[in-house]
């Protein structure tokens, strides 16, 4: 058990880590096998917001919703098309289960085996080396503030009386909503919004700018017009400006005036990163807009203090807050220069189809590189397995300067399986000839990659007159 009781007592260790959720639990399981002293500081539920409220309880609801939409698509490959007959109770029985078979790897009790002494209270700090938890003040030479991000919940007129859900309630409902209203075109949104259409909900989305606005808008286009097919409906441009009604009849005005009714409704309108425990004047750490104000190796403006995840104001995604904790136990733990860098990272939003990104798009590389930027494509439509699998909508399109891919975007079946090549070519800097020299099995979806850098090269080998003079030379012998 973790120790939480008992009179106050005083701990003092290397690393006292704050936050028990993906980056928190990195850094702890890491840095006590390395031979650290660590406490970790868990004020609510180990695996934090990926494994009980994110990323899993959504893959998990996406999966099911997968399922029942091959019920009704197998009429062009000769099955019989037939209701899915969702038992909507049953998918969120799959939910559960897919997080109760993590959750031991997250456990209290696994990181106490691993040697980790875990706190299970919130963590606040009362001075610039000191934190207390519960019944504990730790004291610790390095400090690492993990505690993630939680639902913005805007105030829009009228939504203090209506009911409403956010990432952290809507996988405990179990009756199937009617019609779901989700305010909010983000990954959360767009993901959440397809997974309950196909499990037999109405759903309508608000988005008061460009649904999927942070990817590249070609690309977004793809999957926006596949999530419409299957009928969800998506509102852009329509801020959310009053909310009314009750349970099970709610209605949402836009700014233009138009009323958009359901049973009910999900807000998905971004993150507020969690900071008001934390007592962070006292520590000497100054908060930023997105979290904590961090340099480029993670340290809080206490350099014995780091951020990192969520909380540190960058990128969200769990691969992030992991490849956080990697930086930061080289430097708090060897005493390594240490840098957190983004031009590597990658994102995928795990839609039908989805839709994934490594590096620039093509108008940020535009932007950056100007002329120095090609841009090359390679369309689903001509991939074979795309043809016998009926996947053919999808795009890839990779940005190159100077022969090396700066950025890789993908629409289409698998692109988040398949944006990794782009991520280890671009992580370590490999040129287009690289990815062109690898030899793909056939057929593959992966093929896509492969022919994409292929088209980097098409012109300057067909198209080349230099090339065709030798040519023509070498044949004359
Ligand atoms: C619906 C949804 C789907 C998502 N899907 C994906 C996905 O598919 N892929 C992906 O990469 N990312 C996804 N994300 C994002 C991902 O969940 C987060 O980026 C990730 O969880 C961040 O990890 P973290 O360690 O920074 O914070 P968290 O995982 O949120 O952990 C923070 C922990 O700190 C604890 N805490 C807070 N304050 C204190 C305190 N004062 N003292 C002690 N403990 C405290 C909290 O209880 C929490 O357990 C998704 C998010 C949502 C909401
Ligand atoms: N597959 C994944 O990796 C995945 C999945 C889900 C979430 N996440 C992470 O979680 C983060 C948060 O996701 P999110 O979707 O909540 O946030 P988001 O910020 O990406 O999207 C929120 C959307 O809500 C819109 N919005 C804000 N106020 C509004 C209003 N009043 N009316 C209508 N629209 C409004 C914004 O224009 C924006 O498009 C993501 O940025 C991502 O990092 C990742």
């Amino acid at each position: 058990m973790g120790q939480d009781a008992g009179t106050e007592h005083r701990l003092d260790v290397d690393l006292c880590v704050i936050g028990g959720g993906s980056g928190g639990l990195s850094v702890a399981a890491g840095a006590v096998q390395m031979g650290a002293r660590v406490v970790l500081v868990e004020g609510h539920k180990m695996g934090g917001d990926c494994l009980n409220y994110g990323c899993v309880p959504s893959k998990a609801l996406i999966a099911a919703g997968k399922h029942a939409h091959a019920f009704e698509t197998g009429g062009p490959f000769g099955v019989g098309v037939a209701d899915p007959n969702v038992d909507f109770g049953a998918a969120k029985d799959h939910v559960d289960r897919v997080i109760a078979g993590i959750e031991p790897h997250d456990s209290v009790e696994r990181f106490e085996r691993l040697g980790v002494t875990v706190i299970q209270d919130y963590g606040s700090f009362v001075s610039k080396s000191e934190l207390r938890a519960g019944n504990a003040i730790i004291k610790a030479r390095r400090f690492v503030i993990a505690t993630g991000s939680s639902p913005f919940v805007p105030p829009i007129p009228g939504l203090e009386d209506v009911p409403y859900f956010t990432n952290e309630t809507i996988f405990d409902l179990r009756d199937r909503p009617e019609h779901l209203i989700i305010i909010g075109g983000g990954p959360i949104g767009m993901e959440l919004a397809q997974a309950h259409r196909r499990l037999g909900c109405g759903v309508t989305v608000i988005e008061g700018d460009k649904a999927l606005g942070k990817d590249d808008p070609e690309l977004a286009a793809i999957v926006l017009e596949n999530i419409r097919a299957e009928g969800v409906e998506v509102i852009e441009g329509a801020q959310a400006e009053k909310i009314s009604g009750t349970d099970g009849a709610i209605t949402v005005q836009t700014g233009d005036g138009k009323q958009f009714k359901g049973s009910h409704l999900l807000m998905a309108v971004g993150r507020k990163p969690n900071v008001d425990r934390l007592n962070l004047e006292t520590a000497g750490v100054e908060p930023a807009k997105g979290g904590v104000k961090v340099d480029d190796s993670l340290k809080t403006t206490n350099k014995r203090i780091y951020a990192i995840g969520d909380v540190a104001g960058g990128l969200q995604f769990t691969h992030v807050a992991n490849y956080h904790a990697g930086v930061i136990i080289r430097s708090a733990l060897f005493g390594l220069p240490s840098q957190a860098k983004t031009d590597h990272i990658p994102w995928a939003t795990y839609t039908d189809p989805e839709l994934a990104q490594v590096g620039l798009t093509e108008a940020q590389a535009r932007k950056e590189h100007g002329d120095k930027l090609e841009v090359v494509r390679f369309d689903y439509g001509e991939n074979d397995r795309a043809r016998a699998e009926l996947k053919t909508r999808g795009l890839v399109k990779v940005m190159v300067v100077k022969g090396r891919p700066v950025g890789a975007s993908i629409a289409g079946a698998q692109a988040g399986e398949l944006i990794q090549i782009w991520a280890l070519a671009i992580a370590n800097k490999l040129k287009m000839g690289a990815v062109a020299a690898m030899v793909s099995p056939y057929p593959t979806l992966g093929e896509v990659n492969k022919r994409v850098a292929g088209a980097y090269f098409t012109p300057r080998l067909f198209d080349n007159i230099w090339v065709k003079r030798f040519v023509r030379f070498v044949q004359r012998f």
